[in-house]
């Protein structure tokens, strides 16, 4: 059995996070730290890499962080991971405006674990993606994006807030990254039991 200190400061990951270890086999487990991480700009690996290293400096320990990134195709791939700013300003409708005049509506969902085996040392990085569309809202408002992001899974004509919490976890962005994680830590954990 191995644990990690989950670094976030929303509220809704960290649920998911323990829905998705829970459904496992139970060899890992997660606690939580809320820290104010500041982001920067740059590629979601740069933005993910420079957080979990301010966050193991502020911890002095080992611990995860997570980054999401919303792509949209006919952007270029923005707002990617700053789609927090361009959520909180231009809500569900200002979303799908913005692709008002463009031909796709494609868009990937990108989660990116940070894990870091203390203060100084490189991060090592566990990417996961989902595709999916654009649309306009449906479902329970309760998560960021959610009603407005449809995979293509599942047949393909329900959004992330219309799906059971149990379905979206089996097809997320957020579980195919943390299954890396997941992992890369009882790998770790196994070797070091050997070693000991
Ligand atoms: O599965 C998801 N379904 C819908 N929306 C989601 C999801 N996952 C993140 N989101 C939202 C939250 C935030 O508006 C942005 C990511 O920003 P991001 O910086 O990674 O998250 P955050 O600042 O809320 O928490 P943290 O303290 O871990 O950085 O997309
Ligand atoms: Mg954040």
């Amino acid at each position: 059995m191995t644990s990690f200190v989950f670094v976030t400061g929303n509220a809704n990951k960290l649920k998911e996070v323990q829905a998705i270890l829970a459904a496992g086999n139970g060899d890992i487990t997660v606690t939580s730290q809320s820290v104010d991480v500041p982001e920067i700009q740059g590629t979601t690996q740069e933005v993910a890499i420079a957080k979990v290293k301010v966050a193991a400096e502020k911890l002095g320990s080992p611990c995860v962080t997570e980054d999401t990134a919303l792509c949209f195709e006919a952007l270029g791939g923005l707002p990617g991971p700053y789609i927090k700013d361009f959520l909180g300003n231009l809500g569900h409708e200002g979303l799908n405006n913005m692709l008002k005049g463009f031909n796709s509506t494609k868009a990937t969902a990108l989660c990116t674990f940070a894990y870091s085996p203390g203060p100084g040392q490189e991060p090592i990085l566990f990417e996961g993606s989902t595709e999916g569309n654009i649309v306009p809202a449906r479902g329970p408002n309760a998560f960021g994006w959610d009603p407005i992001f449809q995979p293509v899974e599942l047949g393909g004509n329900r959004t992330y807030a219309e799906m059971a919490g149990e379905e979206k976890n089996k097809i997320s962005h957020r579980y195919r990254a943390l299954e890396k994680l997941r992992a890369y830590l009882s790998e770790k954990a196994q070797k070091e039991k050997k070693d000991n």
